[in-house]
């Protein structure tokens, strides 16, 4: 028995196809994702990346199978998938009249008796969701109030009040400035470390060869799927990107620079 078999695997992918607007975007896609593991999804634009994110999500509909740890997503009950699986999405709408501390609050209604009032259990999840994201100061500020990265770090909140087993995560660094990235890519190392599972589509190649894995996707297909340390992975991750990048190590991490020509001699003023 391989490894593989031996380990747990979060989310599952069957021969997965998907189209948007009559065109086909997702061309038979198969994919396993083991437990307790952070996976990058990466790719050139119009890669398929996010489409593939909401069909791991159940969000879309699609031909071929999505398992869940271990159970076929399409015979799931709403609630108990929505217990389970915890959804970032990328330029989300949400309830921008709602302030910070009842957004939040929204992710913890597949814990919640239908008309029930919050738990004690409830309450001490959201503020620590929004202490992790550092936005529990604005926990009485309608989110339509708040900048594009305070809003992310909400939202992010909300994602993480699920307190599901996998997180899905669509452009999660959308709008947050450096130290908040870096505090990002701790929060999903303490959530991997804990056993928690993270999949994210991410365009800072840098910080996605911070995950474990790295799931490569063009034309609507996975080319390659590795380590995030492989130099396969790294071969095929400039491949895809036509060689317009070049990864390098750089103080015990990945760096995906932009492959430049050599410069012409500085111009002399
Ligand atoms: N509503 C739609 N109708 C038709 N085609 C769509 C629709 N939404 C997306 N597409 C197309 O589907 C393909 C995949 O889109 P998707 O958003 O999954 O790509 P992506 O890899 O996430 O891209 P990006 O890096 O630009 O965010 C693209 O070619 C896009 O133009």
């Amino acid at each position: 028995m391989t490894s593989l078999q031996l380990e747990s695997l979060a989310l599952e992918a069957r021969n997965i196809s998907a189209s948007l607007g009559g065109a086909q975007v997702l061309h038979g896609l198969s994919a396993k994702l083991t437990s307790g593991r952070w996976t990058s999804i990466v790719g050139p634009n119009g890669a398929g990346k996010s489409t593939f994110l909401k069909v791991l999500a159940g969000l879309l509909a699609h031909s071929g199978e999505i398992y869940l740890l271990g159970q076929a997503m399409a015979g799931l009950r709403a609630k108990d998938k929505a217990r389970q699986l915890s959804w970032l999405g990328q330029n989300e709408a949400s309830a921008d009249d709602l302030n910070a501390y009842d957004v939040v609050m929204l992710g913890r209604l597949p814990h919640q008796s239908w008309l029930a009032a919050p738990s004690a259990q409830d309450h001490e999840q959201v503020e620590k969701s929004l202490r992790a994201t550092q936005a529990w100061d604005w926990r009485g500020r309608a989110l339509s109030q708040l900048s594009g990265g305070e809003r992310q770090r909400v939202l992010l909140a909300r994602a993480l009040a699920v307190d599901a087993q996998v997180l899905l995560m669509d452009e999660p660094l959308a709008n947050l400035d450096p130290p908040h990235q870096t505090d990002w890519l701790l929060l999903v190392r303490e959530l991997v470390a804990s056993g928690k599972t993270v999949v994210s589509v991410l365009h800072e190649i840098s910080m996605a060869l911070h995950a474990d894995d790295l799931l490569i996707m063009a034309g609507g297909k996975i080319v390659h799927q590795g380590k995030c340390a492989e130099a396969k992975t790294h071969a095929a991750l400039e491949q895809v990107f036509d060689h317009r990048i070049a990864v390098h190590q750089l103080a015990g991490q990945w760096l995906a620079l932009p492959n430049l020509p050599k410069l012409a001699k500085s111009p002399t003023f």
